[in-house]
């Protein structure tokens, strides 16, 4: 039994002003390769919304609902919040840690998955935040949760609600589209345990498969379904994971379905990239190519999201073994620092 004094949530931090959103992408994208007209492109995704990522809301609202659950529950751990890429920055957030006499700290990122992206970027972030920190206290991050019961319970409710938003002449053959980040082919093959067999696909794709079926299978009605990816960036010459969602719903139009319901299932809030890339470009889309579209809204501050935080750290805490839905190897996991290791 490991006893912690502190929990801390990470996350990918956002713009919340019309100057901060070249200085953002600045960081986002330092040593990274993007071209200069994708960067110019997306700084137009954070214009239409003011110059606000509504993703440092998010968080804090996630915090509040957290706080409200320790309390509810027993559970005695002061909150804090850092990111990687936009203020509170995780580094300021370690030093005020250990200002405060923190030792021992449990943390969670606001991504479910293990790819290097999701997952080993942020134990990356952590350790050079405590490198750059005198007297910075340990800090655990809890493994990827994309087949914890809350995280595929929370998408179960969502997608009922988004079906229900449909008319009703049209929702029981409504196609649900699952869609997750694109991330380069060469980082999909070192997503996940490599130590771990995922079969044909690479881990990535296979956890998101798995959540499509787990959550489809949750929802009833016998819906067919897909697996789309958005929000690719990188050089047209570098191979990323396909379909695109836009390329999916014109064949889907080809063949004649007439309703979707867009699931993004690969997000932990509707932050700007489920906002933009989904609610503003794949709704244009499916608009021209008449096809009505609801898209099912992200964990955000749902309820079983919520306790599957608290249900986390008990589970880090007590050493306890994953518990995961589905049939994706948990041992896997045991040791969150193997993750997306080169094979
Ligand atoms: C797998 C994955 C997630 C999902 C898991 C998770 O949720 O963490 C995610 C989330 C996010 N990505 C975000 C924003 C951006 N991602 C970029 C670029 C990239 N993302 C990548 C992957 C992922 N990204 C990759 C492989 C790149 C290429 C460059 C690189 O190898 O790093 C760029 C640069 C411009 C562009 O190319 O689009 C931006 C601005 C925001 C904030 C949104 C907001 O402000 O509300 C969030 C939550
Ligand atoms: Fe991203």
């Amino acid at each position: 039994m490991r006893s912690y004094d502190a929990f801390l949530l990470i996350s990918f931090g956002g713009p919340e002003k019309s100057d901060d959103v070249i200085p953002f992408l600045e960081n986002v994208t330092r040593g990274r390769g993007i071209p200069r007209e994708r960067l110019a492109e997306v700084g137009e995704h954070y214009y239409l919304f003011g110059g606000v990522s509504p993703i440092n809301q998010q968080c804090r609202d996630l915090i509040a609902a957290l706080r409200a659950d320790f309390a509810d529950n027993g559970v005695d751990l002061p909150v804090y919040w850092g990111n990687r890429n936009w203020d509170p920055y995780l580094a300021d957030t370690v030093a005020q840690m250990a200002r405060d006499g923190v030792r021992r700290v449990v943390a969670l990122a606001t991504s479910a998955y293990s790819n290097y992206s999701s997952h080993r970027q942020y134990l990356e972030d952590v350790e050079r935040a405590r490198a750059a920190v005198g007297g910075a206290p340990e800090i655990d991050l809890i493994r990827p949760y994309y087949d914890h019961p809350g995280f595929v319970d929370a998408f179960v409710d969502h997608t009922r609600q988004a079906l229900e938003r449909l008319p009703e002449e049209l929702r029981a053959d409504a196609r649900l589209l699952y869609s997750a980040h694109s991330i380069p082919q060469a980082m999909a093959e070192r997503s996940g345990d490599p130590r771990c067999d995922y079969g044909p696909l690479t881990a990535y794709e296979a956890q998101l498969a798995e959540v499509a079926r787990l959550v489809t299978e949750r929802v009833g009605g016998g819906h067919r379904y897909d697996l789309v990816y958005q929000s690719r960036s990188g050089p047209p010459s570098q191979p990323w994971l396909e379909p695109d969602i836009n390329d999916r719903l014109e064949q889907l139009a080809g063949e004649g379905v007439r309703a979707v319901v867009v699931v993004p299932h690969g997000f932990v809030s509707d932050h700007m990239e489920v906002k933009y890339d989904l609610d503003v470009e794949a709704r244009a889309t499916a608009g021209k190519l008449g096809i009505r579209m609801e898209r099912a809204a992200a964990p955000g501050t749902h309820p079983a999201f919520v306790a599957m935080v608290r249900d986390l750290v008990a589970e880090r805490a007590e050493g306890r073994p994953a518990r995961g839905l589905g049939s994706i190897e948990r041992s896997c996991h045991d040791d969150p620092a193997d993750c997306c290791r080169p094979r």
